[in-house]
């Protein structure tokens, strides 16, 4: 059968272990206290701070060498390729290129070495879908569909679509390849009522809208931003980010996402509760939250685009009463927003929309 789809993926830290190995042989050869963490490593390139020493061990040959293999990686490509077109799209130096070659034959044999794209101009890389960890990859990619593979150093990243693990991107290449298996319809069944859309385009007005209108019953989300200038206390669980990390890592969220540099995340209890209490839920989530619900609820999920013209976009960020460089990074994140539309059921421009919509749903 013929693969329509051409998937590019990233190597370091999507594959092979990067950051994490250097940051394992920097602490035992420079024995640093207290030890280095990937967490410190905030961008690309030299910043002036001890996770410099880092970026020698990209051009060593002996690190590009014994890089491991991350754990499942070799199943995922398996399965991407019995789907797609499978090639990989590395940045390594012209020097290392062969290495890179045999580490990646040995690794990945079902993938044929003239499908490897080596070299740092991957802006000049046309996929249909790039995964990358790298912000400015995924920033200036020319791919129809670039992908953040969500990871500490990509946090500033913003609106675009991002996924924690294999799994996730394989939910999101399925419903790109079977969009109808995903579709929302009628029914009487209750419905996940998810809200996306840019910041200032409605969402939080449509929700109120909805759980007036139509009973539907809010599935509260949880957030380490601060509470904005005459928002409901109730707007959220607002907790810290200490808080909002223990209960990352005690698995409590089927989600979670970045936005401008604050973290978001959601219970599937709270929105079940609300189903099995015989209610629509509704949510406002980011398009990360949005494939998160596909995947959970399928056809039962409705992703409603809140549509509004952009300059009253860029008005309602601006009158926002939150700090400035939050404003800034909603407001460079808008195009990026604008295009998840398609990702969606339903788009609405007002409630009278709204209303509408929920008479067909
Ligand atoms: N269609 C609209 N026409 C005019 N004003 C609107 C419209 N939709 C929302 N607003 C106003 O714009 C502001 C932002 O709306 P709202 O908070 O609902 O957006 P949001 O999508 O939830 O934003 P964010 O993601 O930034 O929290 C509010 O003051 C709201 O009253
Ligand atoms: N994936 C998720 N996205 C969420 C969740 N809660 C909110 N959001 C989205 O984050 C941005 C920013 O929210 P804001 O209230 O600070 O403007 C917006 O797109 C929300 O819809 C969540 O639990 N998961």
């Amino acid at each position: 059968m013929k693969k329509y789809f051409r998937i590019g993926l990233d190597v370091d830290d999507i594959l092979f272990s990067c950051n994490e190995y250097a940051v394992e042989l920097a602490n035992r050869e420079y024995g640093f206290e207290p030890p280095m963490t990937i967490e410190e490593i905030q961008s690309w390139g030299k910043t002036g701070r001890r996770t410099d020493v880092l970026l020698d061990y990209y051009q060593k040959e002996s690190f590009v060498k014994n890089q491991p293999l991350l754990p499942g990686a070799r199943q995922f490509v398996e399965e991407l390729s019995r789907r797609a077109e499978v090639f990989f799209v590395s940045a390594i130096p012209p020097k290392l290129m062969g290495i890179r070659e045999e580490q990646l034959s040995e690794a990945f044999p079902m993938v044929p070495g003239k499908n490897m794209i080596l070299g740092f101009r991957k802006e000049l890389v046309n996929m249909d879908i790039l995964l990358d960890d790298g912000g400015h990859n995924i920033s200036s990619s020319s791919s129809a569909y670039p992908v953040l593979m969500r990871k500490p150093w990509n946090r500033h990243m913003t609106g675009c679509i991002s996924v924690n693990n294999y799994d996730e991107f394989l939910t999101f290449l399925d419903i790109l390849m079977n969009p109808m298996a995903y579709q929302c319809e009628g029914g009487t069944e209750n419905k996940v009522l998810a809200l996306i859309g840019p910041s200032g385009s409605g969402k939080t007005e449509l929700m109120g809208e909805l759980m007036k209108t139509c009973g539907a019953v809010r599935a509260k989300s949880y957030t380490t931003r601060e509470r904005k200038g005459g928002e409901e206390e109730d707007a959220y669980h607002f907790v810290t980010p200490e808080e909002f990390f223990r209960l990352e890592q005690e698995g409590a969220f089927f989600e979670t996402t970045r936005y401008a540099q604050n973290c978001y995340g959601s219970m599937i209890k709270d929105i079940d509760d609300v189903l099995a209490g015989g209610n629509h839920a509704v949510m406002a989530v980011d398009i990360c939250g949005g494939i998160a619900l596909k995947r959970a609820y399928k056809k039962r999920a409705a992703l409603i685009f809140a549509e509004r013209p952009k300059e009253e976009l860029i008005s309602s960020v601006l009158d926002r009463r939150c700090p400035r460089e939050e404003k800034i990074k909603r407001l460079v994140s808008l195009d990026t927003e604008l295009r998840n539309e398609e990702f969606c059921d339903f788009t609405v421009r007002n409630s009278e929309d709204l209303r509408k919509l929920m008479t067909k749903i």
